[in-house]
């Protein structure tokens, strides 16, 4: 079980309350291992979906090792360092309201982005400068989360940029925002990727939590990650001729793995989600991408199962050599 693994709150932020993670360590002394790290969905404003969502994920990826005694070397948690999860600042919830005048700022869901994002590389760079893991991370994502891991990839600076053959005597980039590895591999399931698409064929109905997070219709394209601009296999893979991917310099980028997943039993979001995805990261040129549609289960009960996430950690791990 999670609870059996030592457990850490840690704040990443201080401006509110959500600006913290959970990480749940297995053998974090191994640097060959990976880290498993979670970002929830919810539509990037419930509040009742929070990083401790993950457990029934990590009690499912324990339980997937046939012999515990010995571990299977190839087996998940054989190959497993710690798993995190990010919690990140929300916007408001209509059947949530709070009133501002009187909720401590620190714990008012005020947000719109690209704030929700900005908080994603802020705690994983917090990771990285604590644990030391580098590039060795599997970055997973359902619904809103799989929407910002691939933001986090399509919105990365360029390679090129971030390695200007300049010493850096901080932590920060030329940017100011703190130094980020690129994870080795993402698995997004249940995602949203194509917002105006996404509304459109279910009538609109979700235009109310899309211009809660986004703003305006108009500006919902650039930051949505079927529809915004730059190139996934440049940000993320390094571009050119490198065709190990990786070869930003940061560690052995190796084989890189984007898996989108998806449920037939999804009743909130459709099929034309990840066949849009995976088309844009084809157009992109990003390598070993893989898609999986069969998952079982409803939106939410993938996670509040966790076997099916099991089942893609081990396609993942499949992958990485
Ligand atoms: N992830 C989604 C995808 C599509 C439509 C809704 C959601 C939601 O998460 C709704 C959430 N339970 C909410 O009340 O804000």
């Amino acid at each position: 079980m999670a609870s059996s693994l030592k457990y850490t709150l840690h704040h990443y932020g201080e401006e509110n309350e959500l600006q913290r993670l959970g990480v749940w360590e297995v053998d974090i002394a191994d640097k060959s291992k990976y880290w498993i790290i979670y970002i929830h969905g919810g539509a990037w404003r419930d509040p009742r979906i929070k990083h401790e969502s993950f457990a029934p994920s990590i009690d499912a990826v324990l339980a997937d090792d046939p012999d515990p005694n010995t571990h299977r070397s190839n087996s998940t948690i054989n190959r497993t360092a710690a798993f995190a999860s990010l919690d990140y600042r929300l916007s408001p919830h209509p059947d949530f309201p709070q009133d501002p005048a009187t909720t401590p700022p620190a714990q008012y869901p005020g947000v719109r982005h690209p704030d929700h994002l900005d908080d994603v590389p802020a705690a994983l760079a917090f990771l990285q400068r604590r644990y030391g893991f580098g590039v060795r991370y599997v970055l997973v994502g359902h619904s809103a989360g799989a929407c910002m891991a691939l933001q986090l990839l399509g919105t990365a600076p360029l390679p090129a940029s971030s390695s200007d053959g300049l010493s850096d005597d901080d932590d920060n980039d030329d940017d100011g925002k703190p130094h980020l590895i690129l994870p080795q591999a993402i698995v997004c399931f249940e995602g949203i990727y194509d917002f105006a698409g996404l509304n459109a064929r279910f009538d609109g109905a979700y235009a109310g939590f899309m211009s809660g997070a986004f703003g305006n219709p108009e500006d919902w394209n650039a930051a949505a990650p079927v529809t915004l601009t730059g190139n996934y296999r440049d940000r993320w893979q390094g571009g050119g001729k490198d065709e190990s991917g990786g070869g930003d310099g940061d560690g052995g980028g190796g084989n890189r793995v984007a898996l989108l997943a998806w449920s037939p039993d999804d009743t909130l979001v459709d099929e034309p989600e990840v066949d849009a995805m995976a088309r844009r990261l084809g157009a992109d040129g990003v390598a070993g991408v893989v898609v999986m549609k069969d998952l079982e289960g409803d939106h939410d009960e993938i996670w509040e199962k966790g076997d099916g996430v099991a089942r893609m950690m081990r396609v993942v791990f499949g992958k990485l050599v």
